[in-house]
């Protein structure tokens, strides 16, 4: 592969202007006595993904922002360090992959796969603690920070969790690259998987749909198509670019181009909670190569999403910019269309992609957080119909997703109910749909794809 990093962090230092900037949701471990250890450590691992590789995922993103693919980014909300088996990373990249096909069909165009994975171990919280019994203790902020178990001594932040993290990331993207690369991903064999799904009554809404993608494989395959190249896939790794001491140290110059990328995964993003524009998590992401992604809520003003193109855009390079908006089911019909129209009238061109997950989280009444299937499904639709009438190009869905049999989002085709969160209930953070859940989801986005047809 192209694009050879050398080793050690990139020596620019521009890229430490972050740390005399406001930075929100970071750990307090300045002063541990592992803490300069631990960031040196990582300074010298090797890249997790090559320079090479981040542009060509900018290159297909580009596609995507021009209307010619359809983004699929999907995962867990927090990856786990005990959760990286090969079992359960296999279920999920099979899930992505079984997802994907059925969206190509939909919208007879590229899907580029991607995933929450290899490296979604930070997240921010709403709360600095969490009372339990009478007992408060810091809140868990994933696993690269601090532990899940309620107690002092998981709670207290460690930095040498991020070593653990690299290395996690690293076993995880290993057995990725095995799979997509080493003939498991075949187009055949991943059509032949959603058979699984379709076996079951509760899903015969969708056989027409599994029937004309049946046919479709079929008649390729009748056709002497080539296969063999349909073996292997690309995909890519992404997570939200929070801790920064992790990001930074993973930053490297790339030999050709000698521009700095960040080698911790192929595409970043900056969450809801720390996208302030004079923030620490703007200006660092500026300054990296890779393409990067935003997350807007709902308060999200116009002149605040053009001037994130400003400070992460200024080149309008189409691909170097991803709007992940997660504005909820009941707001997406009213605050989608003002944003995409200023941008849109901006001349920029960025890709506009759904997170229908995160502006629906509710609390059952057995107290879970959780997630309507009808109201994800709703924001997905809202999301369609805003980009339908503006002209515009709905590019992709991002999901927080398992390929296990958990119960942590309500109601599906096979509903999930309350009743099952006790025993089924696995996420340490927020509720994922689950295997059938996002197959459903798939099967729904793909009909609306089609119906949508092919606009050049
Ligand atoms: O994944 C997103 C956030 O980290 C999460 O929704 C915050 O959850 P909290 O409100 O429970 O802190
Ligand atoms: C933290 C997340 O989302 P947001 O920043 O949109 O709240 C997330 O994607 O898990
Ligand atoms: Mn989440």
């Amino acid at each position: 592969m192209s694009g050879r990093s050398p080793a050690g962090p990139a020596a620019d230092p521009a890229l430490d202007i972050w740390r005399t900037l406001p930075i929100a949701q970071q750990p307090t471990w300045s002063e541990h006595p592992h803490y300069a250890k631990s960031v040196s450590e990582l300074g010298s691992r090797p890249p997790l993904v090559f320079a090479g590789e981040v542009d060509v995922l900018r290159e297909r993103l580009a596609e995507a922002a021009q209307g010619r693919a359809f983004l699929l980014q999907g995962g867990d909300c927090a990856e786990t360090f005990d959760g990286a088996t090969a079992d359960k990373i296999s279920a999920r990249v099979k899930t992505i992959l079984q997802m994907a096909v059925v969206l190509t069909y939909g919208a007879s165009m590229p899907v580029i796969k991607m995933g929450r994975m290899a490296g979604q171990f930070a997240k921010p919280r709403s709360s600095n603690d969490e009372t339990r019994d009478g007992v408060t203790l810091p809140a868990f902020r994933g696993d690269i920070v601090n532990g899940y178990e309620f107690t002092p001594e998981s709670r207290a932040h460690d930095p040498r969790r991020m070593v653990e993290a690299y290395n996690t990331s690293s076993a995880t993207l290993n057995l990725i690259r095995a799979f997509t690369q080493g003939g498991f991903a075949d187009l055949r064999s991943v059509h032949s998987w959603n058979a699984g799904f379709m076996a079951n009554p509760a899903h015969t809404a969708y056989e027409q749909l599994a029937g004309e993608i049946d046919r479709a494989v079929r008649f390729m395959d009748a056709c002497g198509a080539d296969f063999e190249a349909l073996k292997r896939t690309e995909f890519f790794a992404s997570h939200e670019a929070l801790l920064l001491d992790y990001e930074r140290a993973l930053t490297r110059t790339d030999s050709r181009t000698e521009l700095p990328y960040d080698t911790s995964g192929h595409f970043l993003w900056i969450g809801e909670r720390t996208r302030q524009l004079d923030g620490a998590h703007v200006d660092f992401l500026s300054r990296v190569r890779n393409p990067i992604g935003v997350k807007l809520g709902p308060t999200t003003s116009p002149e605040d999403a053009l001037a994130l193109i400003d400070k992460l855009d200024p080149n309008r390079e189409p691909g170097r910019l991803t709007f992940i908006t997660r504005m909820g089911a009941k707001n997406i019909r009213e605050k989608l269309p003002n944003l995409v129209e200023k941008v849109t009238a901006s001349g920029a061109q960025v890709l506009w992609v759904t997170d229908p997950m995160h502006g629906n989280t509710v609390t059952s009444e057995n107290g879970y957080k959780t997630r309507k299937f009808d109201d994800v499904m709703d924001e997905v639709r809202g999301f369609f119909e805003v980009h339908d009438s503006l002209g515009t190009y709905p590019g992709g869905l991002h999901v927080e997703m398992t390929g296990d049999d958990v119960a942590e989002c309500l109601g599906g085709a096979d509903p999930i109910r309350q009743e099952q969160f006790d025993d089924l209930y696995e996420s340490v953070c927020d509720p994922r749909l689950n295997h059938k859940q996002s197959l459903e989801m798939a099967f729904l986005v793909s009909g609306a794809l089609a119906k949508r047809g092919v606009r050049g």
